[in-house]
């Protein structure tokens, strides 16, 4: 019998894909991947190394020897690169602000796709994989594949939320609409792939958005 699990989850910045992954992955017993935080994990190496933003070989090259490990447990997902710990240094907003310099080079996203698919195959695929290009490049064979949007009215005051006293409008707003204008310049994140359902989650609490994804796994 096959019993893979493997349900797909794109979305633009503030949607609630880590949010709603993390509850599908709690509520169904299966792994979370979130790849985004591979990208910014990509980022703070990039970023100490000093190396300018036109230099795509060499961070291509910085990117292909680091080794990136990630926690898959959806209640307490992490990220090292190198060896750290940098689970709370990747949402910091200067590494927000730039992950998009890594995320469009293309040879990165070879190089981190890979890497992607090893760790849903070592999960047997009995896993959660959120991010832009999950259900259109990384699992498009997924059992389960979403869009989650929300409007970016929602979006942002959800991040601005969620950041408090440390959120900044102008900073908030440009890590939202000017950052997924960036990124959908390499993922198509902004209107569902042929097979794929559209869930909105700007009117919905996010325990109906889990119900919604939850909805959509084929009964056997
Ligand atoms: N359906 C929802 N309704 C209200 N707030 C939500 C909902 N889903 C997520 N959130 C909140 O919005 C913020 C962004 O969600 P997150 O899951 O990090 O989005 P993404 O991973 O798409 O960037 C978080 O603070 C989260 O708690
Ligand atoms: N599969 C993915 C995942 C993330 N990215 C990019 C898009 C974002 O700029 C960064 C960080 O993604 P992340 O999902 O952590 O971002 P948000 O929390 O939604 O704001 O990586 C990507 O290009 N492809």
């Amino acid at each position: 019998m096959n019993d893979s699990l493997l349900i797909a989850i794109d979305g633009p910045s503030g949607s609630g894909k880590s949010s709603t992954s993390r509850g599908v992955a709690e509520r169904l017993h299966l792994a979370y991947l979130d790849t985004g935080s591979v990208y910014r994990a990509a980022a703070v190496a990039w970023l100490e190394s000093g190396l300018p933003a036109s230099e795509t070989q060499a961070i291509t090259e910085l990117v292909a020897e680091s080794v990136f490990e990630v926690g898959t447990d959806p209640t307490a997902p992490t990220i090292a690169v190198n060896g750290r710990d940098v689970t709370d240094e990747i949402r910091d907003p200067g590494v927000a602000s730039q992950v998009s310099t890594i995320a469009t080079i293309q040879a990165i996203r070879d190089i981190v796709t890979e890497q992607f698919r090893q760790t849903i195959d070592a999960h047997d695929r009995r896993i959660v994989v959120e991010g832009r290009d999950i259900t259109t490049v990384v699992a498009p064979d997924a059992d389960v594949r979403v869009l989650l949007v929300a409007d970016p009215t929602a979006r942002i005051a959800r991040r601005q939320a969620e950041l408090g006293a440390r959120a900044d409008s102008d900073a908030v707003v440009d890590q939202i609409v000017r950052r997924d204008r960036d990124d959908s310049t390499v993922s198509q994140f902004e209107t569902p792939a042929e097979g794929v359902t559209l869930v909105d989650s700007t009117h919905l609490s996010l325990d109906e958005v889990i119900d919604a994804v939850v909805a959509l796994v084929p009964q056997r």
